[in-house]
């Protein structure tokens, strides 16, 4: 069978309905051989400490013949070759699963990003945080790779994404490695009444409207020296946009109700979940202030992109409020079968919920609530089912000491089919214990 018995040598390449074979980049991101890297044209490749091995490692938590990857076409069928420490793909242990390209599977301590070729792999950053930032996935260490060379250059960045995907994090990430001495000041343009905004903007004189009984410096005089960060910034009344474009031309602006130039230097990061283009078509927002603003755009990319940073920052989190969160595999693929339309902050609510209320409360929650994932419905199932049975099975030995037998009768199913699905899962009952 071709795939039980792989050769090192490529095999029969296969026609894909799908579209031709893109070659596929396995690139070490974490463990001993961090920066190893090995082509995959055709076929399938296996990973392990043997020198026969097509990408060979060092790590002692890998196995001589660990993993085959085999492609596919826009995808890759990973498959565990009954390796001492497992395979794990999205948090849960694997033995055959389809991934996309992109994916990053962890064999013992090493982590294995299969990339397309076409995809540049420099960008990829080796670290999995950056200045309060976590992220593990590809998209993450892409986008950190990105803040470490925007930051100290200064230039006007544009952060678009979801709501809660993490936007105002970057800003404070981008501010903190730009070496600017000044402060970063927070100015919510979603948050301040479209009538009330150019004063908390430019600040104000004495008597300039009711109610303006001091002179009051705006926030663009509180990011002097530092960095402004406007979220919202699809918000910015269309009247206030004009003299907001001065400013970061000249570095001048007045004042509410005084006469006097003032002058300010910063650097300018704004945020939005909108489309700023469109609403650049529509004549809501300037197209000459989206120019200046967008001199880098940066994204951030929705959790459901970016599944494997959900274990990472789901215990993130856990700690954050003093604890821990071992999240059985059942949990981990609801986790990361669920569409979180809010994102990080979703999840950083929804392990709250877990610590106080406790997994079981907490989780179906999420499960039934996703009626709007229109994707993935296979690779989602496959994912869901895997992750279900292994840690069922687990826990059913665990119960029964290690008695496949008894924990057959206890399940409810056939001692042959059992059997049959410990052996899928390459779980081993205890000897003598049937
Ligand atoms: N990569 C990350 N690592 C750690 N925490 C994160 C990360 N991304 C987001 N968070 C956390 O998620 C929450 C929401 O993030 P943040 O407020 O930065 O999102 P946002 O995109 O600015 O949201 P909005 O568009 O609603 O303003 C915060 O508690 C933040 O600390």
């Amino acid at each position: 069978m071709r795939d039980s018995a792989p050769s090192t040598a490529p095999l029969t390449e296969k026609t894909d309905p799908e579209g031709p074979l893109q070659p596929v980049r396995l690139l070490v991101l974490e463990g001993k051989d961090q920066g190893r890297s090995a082509l995959l044209e055709r076929g399938t490749a296996v990973v392990g400490t043997l020198p026969s091995c097509q990408l060979v490692l060092t790590d002692d938590t890998v196995s001589r013949r660990h993993l085959t990857i085999e492609l596919l076409g826009a995808s890759l069928r990973v498959r565990d070759l009954g390796s001492r420490n497992g395979t794990r793909y999205l948090g849960a242990r694997v033995e055959v699963v389809e991934v996309p390209l992109g994916a990053l599977v962890c064999l013992g301590r090493t982590q294995l990003a299969l990339l397309p070729e076409t995809s540049s792999t420099e960008r990829v950053s080796a670290r999995t945080e950056l200045a309060g930032l976590l992220g593990r996935s590809l998209a993450m260490r892409r986008l950190f790779t990105d803040i470490e060379r925007v930051a100290p250059t200064g230039l006007p960045v544009l952060l678009q994404g979801e709501t809660g995907t993490g936007k105002e994090g970057i800003a404070r990430a981008l501010h903190q490695l730009s070496g600017k001495e000044g402060a970063l000041r927070v100015f919510d343009c979603g948050a301040v009444l479209p009538g009330l905004l150019p004063g908390a903007l430019f600040g104000h004189a004495r008597g300039a409207f009711t109610g303006a009984v001091a002179e009051a410096p705006g926030a663009l005089e509180a990011a002097h020296e530092g960095t402004l960060f406007l979220d919202e910034v699809a918000e910015l009344p269309l009247e206030a946009q004009p003299a907001f474009l001065r400013v970061l031309e000249t570095g001048g602006f007045f004042r509410l109700g005084e006469n006097v130039e003032r002058r300010v230097r910063f650097r300018v990061i704004a945020a939005t979940h909108q489309d700023l283009q469109a609403a650049v078509k529509k004549g809501s927002f300037r197209e000459d202030l989206y120019h200046r603003l967008a001199s880098v755009v940066l994204r951030a990319p929705a959790l459901r992109e970016r599944l494997e940073d959900i274990p990472l920052l789901a215990e993130h989190f856990a700690r954050s409020l003093g604890t821990s969160l071992p999240l059985s595999p059942a949990s981990l693929a609801t986790l990361t079968a669920y569409h979180w339309p809010g994102n990080v902050r979703e999840l950083r609510n929804a392990v709250e919920r877990v610590v106080s209320l406790g997994a079981e409360a907490a989780l179906p929650r999420l499960a039934t609530s996703d009626a709007s994932r229109p994707e993935d419905f296979h690779a989602t199932r496959e994912r869901v089912l895997q992750a279900f049975e292994r840690g069922y099975l687990e826990a059913q030995l665990a119960r029964h000491k290690g008695s496949a037998a008894a924990a057959a009768r206890a399940a409810g199913l056939a001692r042959s089919y059992f059997y049959r699905l410990l052996k899928t899962h390459g779980l081993v009952p205890r000897r003598g214990k049937g």
